[in-house]
């Protein structure tokens, strides 16, 4: 059901392109990201209503996460009033939706439940906490905002950076790969795109998580020690991490690593092929915290596997039906920001084609 929200709106939104022409590719992406993820969540209501109001407010919440928010979260510069604008504006918006659906539900069923839809808003609804109570709106609008902010601008950014790495020249033998990998399954299943075809395309999974592992939208992992404990180097240097103190594990490091992943700066999807088909063993030295871009342990995300599907039907659709090319310098990243994405346009000429399925 989830793929079949993530499919349908990918399909309409490229629909739109004409034969040829040229788009920002980062605007592109944010705009179908949200598109998709509201969808998903909430159902027709924000699709339908609130598209382009939602999308520049989650912007807002983005752009106003500044370093110095981790210090001074409520600093009174311009980026934090529109980031609490945003909010509000979101509250609202969301409120709303809440009410009447709220109200839909009432009117559906005695029990308050609303037995024909089946979304990430009606789970939220219908939630009880132990004691019975039922969710409060500021609730329910609180987690909605939460779940859309940490999977919107994550993924959006991570599909913008695969395709300027897929569509730089240096890459064009990974985007080759990555487009006969499509042809092999079209060969087996022709158009069908379900949860079983999308696992099949390891190149382009690959091709997301060495993105990933270059372009983390979380710079750092922290956690609070609620006890003391000892870390002992690579060249067995012992460090006490006292009782209370506050743990930074910095990604952007650990993930470029060299004695981890030879040759860190280069793009290489293959480092991340299963051993078997690899034929050595990458991993070697690598512990199982070494790649982290979705975190780890008990506050791992949550949103991974939504991700991954989302990510590859975008990407798998533009490989399909699109020839492109990267006509902007490849971006740099915007590290003005908790989560940095690409810096300004990430311009993409393309002209539709259709891919003949590999014998
Ligand atoms: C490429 C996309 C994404 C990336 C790179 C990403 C990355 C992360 C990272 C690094 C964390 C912190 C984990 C930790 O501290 O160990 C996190 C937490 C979280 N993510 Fe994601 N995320 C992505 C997409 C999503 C999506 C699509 C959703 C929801 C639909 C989501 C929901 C969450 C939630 C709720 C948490 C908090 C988990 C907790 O504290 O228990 N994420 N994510």
């Amino acid at each position: 059901m989830c793929l079949l929200l993530c499919m349908l709106p990918t399909q309409d939104y490229f629909a739109r392109w004409g034969q040829s022409g040229t788009v920002d590719l980062k605007h592109e992406l944010e705009h179908l990201v949200t598109f998709v993820s509201s969808r998903c969540l909430f159902g027709e209501e924000v699709r339908s209503k609130m598209l382009g109001e939602v999308a520049t407010n989650l912007r807002e919440l983005n752009d106003g996460m500044r370093l110095v928010t981790i210090l001074f979260p409520h600093l009174p510069i311009p980026a934090h009033r529109r980031r609490d604008m945003a909010r509000a504006r979101l509250g609202e918006i969301f409120s709303d939706i809440v009410r009447s659906r709220k109200a839909a539900c009432d009117s559906d069923d005695s029990v308050g439940r609303n037995a024909h839809v089946d979304d990430v808003l009606q789970g939220l609804i219908d939630s009880r906490y132990k004691s019975g109570r039922r969710t409060t709106e500021t609730e329910v609008v609180g987690m909605l905002v939460s779940a859309l902010f940490a999977g919107q601008h994550t993924s959006s950014s991570t599909a913008t950076w695969t395709g300027a790495r897929l569509l730089a020249r240096e890459n064009a033998a990974h985007l080759r790969a990555a487009v006969r990998e499509q042809e092999r399954i079209m060969s087996r299943h022709g158009d069908r795109v379900d949860y079983e075809v999308l696992l099949e395309m390891e190149t382009l999974r690959c091709s997301v998580k060495e993105t990933l592992r270059l372009h983390p939208p979380a710079m750092v992992l922290l956690r609070h020690a609620r006890r003391s404990f000892v870390v002992r180097s690579r060249e067995g240097e012992e460090y006490e991490v006292p009782e209370g103190c506050t743990v930074a594990s910095p990604l952007l490091l650990h993930h470029r690593l060299p004695y981890v992943y030879g040759d860190p700066e280069r793009y290489d999807p293959g480092r991340f092929r299963a051993p078997a088909a690899r034929g050595a063993d990458d991993d070697a030295g690598a512990s199982a915290f070494a790649y982290t871009a979705f975190g780890g342990g008990r506050h791992a995300c949550v949103g991974e596997a939504f991700a991954y599907m989302q990510i590859k039907v975008i990407w798998s659709h533009l490989l399909r039906n699109f020839e492109m090319e990267m006509v902007s310098p490849f971006p740099e990243t915007d590290w003005n920001v908790v989560m940095p994405g690409p810096k300004g346009k990430v311009m993409v000429s393309y002209k539709r084609r259709t891919i003949s399925a590999a014998a």
